[in-house]
């Protein structure tokens, strides 16, 4: 996905790497469907945790018992998320500087050969690390909103899909970095302004686009409702999309999407836009 300097030795093998031109990858307008993009998997991801019950033996610590986590007694979603950043780590997953692990100082070493990407960001990005926050919002908000109360006893099955949801909730709120990053270079001096008075308010009100806001927020809950139907062979929609009928009868809940994006997803991306302006400047 991002522009890379030395393709290495596996130029012809698949990766999440192609290379693309700067100015490319920094315009606005590719940044935002990127972001339409990840509400497609966020909701998928949603509405496949959504056919489980809450099952908190998954979240509990000790809960399931796990004798391999490498920490004693964590949950069996910590490990099952930490295993699978060992696997996705090792074939250079969080050297991509669109990924971010929610264990980085528990990264393997890499398998495959390491690859030198275009230097698109600023420094500071590496270390903004939103993760923990994520996962508490997660655990404490989304996870009591889309799944309901009891215990079914598909604890792989919810860990799975939380893992899924977990990482594109992760993407989704760091590329916070590549907005913040398109917003200085369209309006550089401005910006700076703001970064050398360290107003952070400034800079949250500069980044700001309400009718953008209002338009997530309309679409993600359109989605919703629209991936939560069921289609018949003939292509006949047998839930209806009224928003009455979408409410009750969709997979997810709309309107609990729009409030996750409302609530939770828009204002940590902005979080990360802030948090990278702010140390935007730093060699
Ligand atoms: C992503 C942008 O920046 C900000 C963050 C938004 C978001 O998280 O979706 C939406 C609008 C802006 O307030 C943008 O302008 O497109």
């Amino acid at each position: 996905m991002f522009p890379r300097v030395n393709a290495s030795m596996d130029t012809a093998t698949v990766d999440c790497t192609t290379a693309r031109d700067l100015s490319n990858v920094l315009s606005l307008n590719n940044i935002r469907q990127t972001l339409i993009r990840l509400e497609d998997t966020i909701i998928f991801g949603l509405i496949e945790r959504a056919q489980f019950a809450r099952n908190s033996a998954v979240y509990e610590e000790p809960g399931v018992e796990v004798p391999g986590c490498s920490r004693p007694g964590c949950s069996l979603l910590e490990y099952i998320l930490r295993e699978t950043e060992q696997i996705h780590g090792r074939i250079r997953r969080y050297t991509s500087p669109d990924e971010n692990a929610y264990f980085p100082e528990a990264l393997p070493s890499l398998l495959l050969p390491p690859i030198t990407y275009e230097q698109v960001l600023a420094p500071c990005a590496a270390s903004i690390n939103l993760n923990e926050s994520i996962l508490k919002l997660y655990l404490e908000h989304l996870m009591p909103e889309i799944t309901e109360p009891g215990d079914d006893g598909n604890y792989g099955s919810a860990a799975m899909y939380d893992v899924m949801i977990l990482q594109a909730l992760s993407k989704r709120i760091h590329y916070g970095k590549f907005v913040a990053e398109s917003k200085f270079l369209s309006q550089t001096e401005k910006y700076t302004r703001l970064i050398h008075a360290h107003d952070s308010e400034g800079l949250m009100a500069a980044i700001t686009d309400a009718v953008v806001e209002a338009k997530v927020i309309q679409r993600v809950a359109r989605k919703a409702a629209i991936f939560g139907q069921d289609v018949g062979a003939a292509g006949d929609v047998i839930v209806g999309t009224d928003s009455e009928a979408a409410e009750q009868n969709a997979k997810v809940r709309p309107q609990a999407v729009a409030q996750l994006y409302k609530d939770w997803v828009m204002p940590l991306t902005k979080k990360v836009e802030v948090d990278y302006l702010l140390r935007r400047l730093e060699d």
